[in-house]
């Protein structure tokens, strides 16, 4: 672990604060790790996990060896996963500034969200920049199926590429597929079996730090997710629904609904 980063202070704030987001399973806590793994030589890292009902990922993580213990905290959010990280990142955000403070001057914190599915977004008022990962295990349409993380994330991962011929995926269609969604932003097949693709993503971080640090990068939202509710105890409106207003009617809905999310 380093003492210092010879990385230049300016700006505001020198921590930038990377989300990981996507679908469960996707291989998040592992990108996770290698870029602890990759990375902690250069830059003083943390990372904050959050679960459902555990700290499993953050368990994962500590035993993994990537970072020193006291770096990795996990914020159990007891509720689906999109809300501790859009709707009330309170808990996040307190997680991250305690590690900011802690291990002062950190240059990087990456958030994992937890397992969700297609729609779950960061809001930028708690990271600075967000990647959105699938796995070709998922099914080589989902990138074209769309949603705000597979849209307008900063970066698409399609992760797990090495197992493209055992699903019978084509992964260079499903990269080229996520690429034709995104207007240009830029998309990375991974895995983490093939360190030429653990070299992008590295050099892919290293260029937003540069960026966030020069005050270049400006944080986007990537949009809300779809309006759906939790079950019967939204319909009775004693539970909480998440169509945050963005102007296409009831909160009722009990899938993705892209349509809805391109407003
Ligand atoms: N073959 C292969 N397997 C991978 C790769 N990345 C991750 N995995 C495996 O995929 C499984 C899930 O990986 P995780 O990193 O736990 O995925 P996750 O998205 O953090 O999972 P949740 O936190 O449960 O949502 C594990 O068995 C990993 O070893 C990869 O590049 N190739």
């Amino acid at each position: 672990m380093p003492e210092h980063s010879t990385a230049p202070e300016s700006g505001p704030r020198r921590t930038l604060r990377l989300g990981v987001a996507g679908p469960v399973g996707t291989g998040k806590s592992s990108l996770i790790a290698t870029l602890c793994r990759e990375l902690s030589g250069e830059l003083s890292m943390a990372v904050v996990t959050n679960d459902i009902y555990t700290d499993e990922d953050a368990r994962f993580l500590r035993s993994a060896g990537v970072l020193p213990t006291e770096r990795i905290h996990a914020v159990e959010t007891g509720a689906c996963p999109h809300t501790a990280i859009r709707d009330d990142i309170t808990a996040n955000l307190d997680a991250v500034e305690d590690l900011e403070e802690e291990f002062a001057p950190l240059d990087l914190v990456l958030v994992e969200s937890g397992g969700d599915n297609l729609t779950a977004t960061f809001s930028p008022a708690l990271i600075d920049a967000q990647i959105f990962c699938l796995d070709v295990a998922g099914g080589g349409d989902v990138a074209r199926k769309g949603g705000p993380g597979i849209g307008r994330a900063d970066l698409l991962v399609v992760n797990k590429v090495d197992l493209a011929p055992y699903v019978h995926v084509d992964a260079e269609q499903m990269v080229a597929d996520a690429t034709a969604a995104r207007d240009g932003r830029p998309v990375l097949g991974l895995s983490q079996n093939d360190p030429a693709t653990i070299v992008l993503l590295c050099d892919w971080v290293r260029g937003v730090l540069r960026e966030h640090r020069a005050g270049t990068h400006v944080p986007q939202d990537p949009g809300p997710m779809a309006p759906h509710s939790h079950g019967p105890a939204d319909e009775l409106g004693h539970g909480h629904g998440h169509g945050h207003g963005y102007g296409h009617g009831e909160d009722k809905g009990h899938g993705f609904a892209p349509e809805h999310v391109h407003t």
